[in-house]
């Protein structure tokens, strides 16, 4: 899936809908933003496709306004164009009666509608506006359309795709392409609305820029715009003790993860790395590695012990440790003592029987990473992903980094990134041991819980779009130098 056109802040329908008030309020028609949004349609189609019998489908509302007026526009250009209405002409009302208007062909009624005879269809029924489930008619033609197997050009959102959540709503058809209109949604990049909307083309529509400078956009596609800032590139005074000192707990058998976390926490710049294992297992670590310190923990308090040194300043403890009482005194000890503290995997399951006694002693900078079914193992939250992981980082106080091919981030403020280039190869065993590394890494160096997260995220997802089919996670960790390199370059000439 490519995806064309600029904007990394996301906003909901609702929030859109309070823009395009906005402007017209500003003195911009909603007829002109209308024309503009139908001919970024037309020109899109025409653009892609080569000239063939297209069918409009137009719903009620200004959704179908912009298919009346691409429709129009694409018929001008001698394009052959049938436009379909779901709903009553007469119904329709302000700009989009104005754009049907435009229309001085036939219109048929959506269920006359024959999908035989027809090269595209431009599936211009529900946007913004989609309210509730489709049924009826409304999902009788989108499951038709959706059979068709004609290719589909959307306009904002293939129709009965939620906006706010990717969730489909009852029933939608996969588009090829879909044309978005001066920012992107959440539901363009969270799952399976993101898989729907197939190619995502933004064009701009002569909104004024002042109108969207001035909304509190709490929404981001994860992109370096939203954290370079805070980026800890290392400065040319610096040394490795002003470069932070990750501290990371090793289990007493899945030895690997801990070490993986740990590589990754040095190569993301962490000055010093320290992994803490118990005594009996210290060899194992040891022998494996080389500038990573390894200390040997003797009871269940040895960790404590070791964060009595300031200069250890960041915690990762989780991959591999295991679901004892050590994984727990550990998390607790470094949440009481405020270190900036990365609790991963076993680290949140461990609490899954009392889940607010991890929250009460969350009150200094701290990021969870749950994949879905540790979320769920926490947190009695409902909705769709975004919306959960909102809740599940206003419940806790942490930052809240929730796995998946649409990965989200959330900040106990409000604030939420969504992840769109994490390659499907990214699945498997160990690259979320990385994953909390690289953050707890860039915590170390004392980038802020929020904006490591992202970064960590995005960095993982170069990496491996990098390497390709065929990655394992120690790949990761060998391919950071080359993401990293490339970052810096942006940095110097942005
Ligand atoms: N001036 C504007 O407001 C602009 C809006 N634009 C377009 O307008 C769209 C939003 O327009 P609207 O707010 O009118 O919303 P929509 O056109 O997406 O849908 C609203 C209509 O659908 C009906 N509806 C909602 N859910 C339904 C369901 N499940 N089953 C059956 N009927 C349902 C509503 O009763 C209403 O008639 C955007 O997606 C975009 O395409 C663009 O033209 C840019 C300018
Ligand atoms: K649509």
């Amino acid at each position: 899936m490519s995806r064309s056109g600029s904007g990394y802040e996301l906003l909901a329908p609702a929030e859109m809908a309070a823009a395009d008030r906005a402007a017209m309020d500003a003195g911009v028609p909603g007829s002109v933003l209308m024309h503009a949004a139908g001919m970024a349609v037309a020109e899109a189609i025409a653009g892609r496709w080569p000239r063939g019998r297209l069918l409009v489908l137009c719903g009620p509302g200004n959704n179908g306004g912009d298919g009346f007026v691409a429709a129009s526009i694409l018929a001008a250009q001698g394009w052959p164009v049938s436009v379909a209405l779901l709903g009553e002409r007469e119904q329709l009302r302000g700009d989009a009666a104005w754009a049907a208007s435009l229309w001085t062909g036939p219109v048929m009624a959506a269920d006359q509608v024959d999908f035989l005879g027809y090269d595209l269809v431009l599936d211009a029924l529900f946007g913004a506006g989609l309210a509730r489930e489709l049924d009826g008619s409304a999902a009788r033609l989108v499951e038709r359309l959706a059979g068709s197997g004609l290719p589909v050009c959307a306009v904002d959102v293939p129709s009965g795709v939620d906006g706010a959540t990717g969730c489909v709503r009852g029933v939608a058809a996969g588009a090829a392409l879909t044309v978005t209109f001066e920012r992107g949604k959440p539901g363009h990049w969270l799952y399976p609305g993101r898989a729907l909307c197939g190619e995502l083309h933004l064009a701009g529509i002569g909104m004024p820029p002042s109108v969207l400078a001035g909304m509190d956009i709490q929404t981001w596609l994860n992109d370096p715009a939203v954290w370079l800032d805070v980026f800890p590139f290392p400065g040319e005074l610096g040394h490795k003790y002003t470069r932070g000192h990750a501290l990371v707990l090793g289990g007493a058998s899945m030895t690997g993860a801990s070490r993986l976390t740990a590589r990754a926490a040095q190569r993301v710049g962490a000055g010093l790395v320290t992994l803490a294992a118990p005594a009996a297992v210290w060899p194992v670590y040891a022998a494996a590695l080389e500038s990573v310190m390894v200390a040997a923990l003797d009871d269940t308090q040895g960790f404590a012990k070791l964060l009595a040194d300031e200069r250890r300043n960041a915690c990762i403890i989780g991959p591999g440790a295991g679901l004892g009482a050590s994984t727990r005194e550990a998390a607790l000890a470094a949440l009481r003592l405020q270190r900036a503290t990365v609790l991963d995997a076993d680290a949140l399951t461990v609490f899954q029987d009392a889940p607010q006694a991890l929250f009460d002693d969350i009150q200094g900078p701290c990021l969870l990473t749950p994949h879905e079914g540790e979320f769920a193992r926490l947190f009695a939250v409902e909705g769709g992903k975004l919306a959960r992981a909102r809740q599940a980082a206003h419940l806790s106080g942490a930052v809240v980094l929730l796995k998946g091919p649409d990965t989200v981030i959330a900040a106990p403020d409000g604030r939420a990134v969504i992840n769109g280039c994490a390659p499907p190869w990214l699945a498997s065993g160990g690259t979320g041991d990385v994953l909390a590394g690289l953050a707890g890494g860039l915590m170390a160096q004392g980038m802020p819980v929020f904006e490591a997260a992202c970064a960590a995220v995005w960095l993982h997802g170069q990496a491996a779009r990098q390497i390709g089919p065929g990655l394992v996670a120690e790949d990761l960790v060998a391919t950071m130098p080359g993401v990293l390199a490339a970052l810096f370059a942006r940095k110097k000439n942005p």
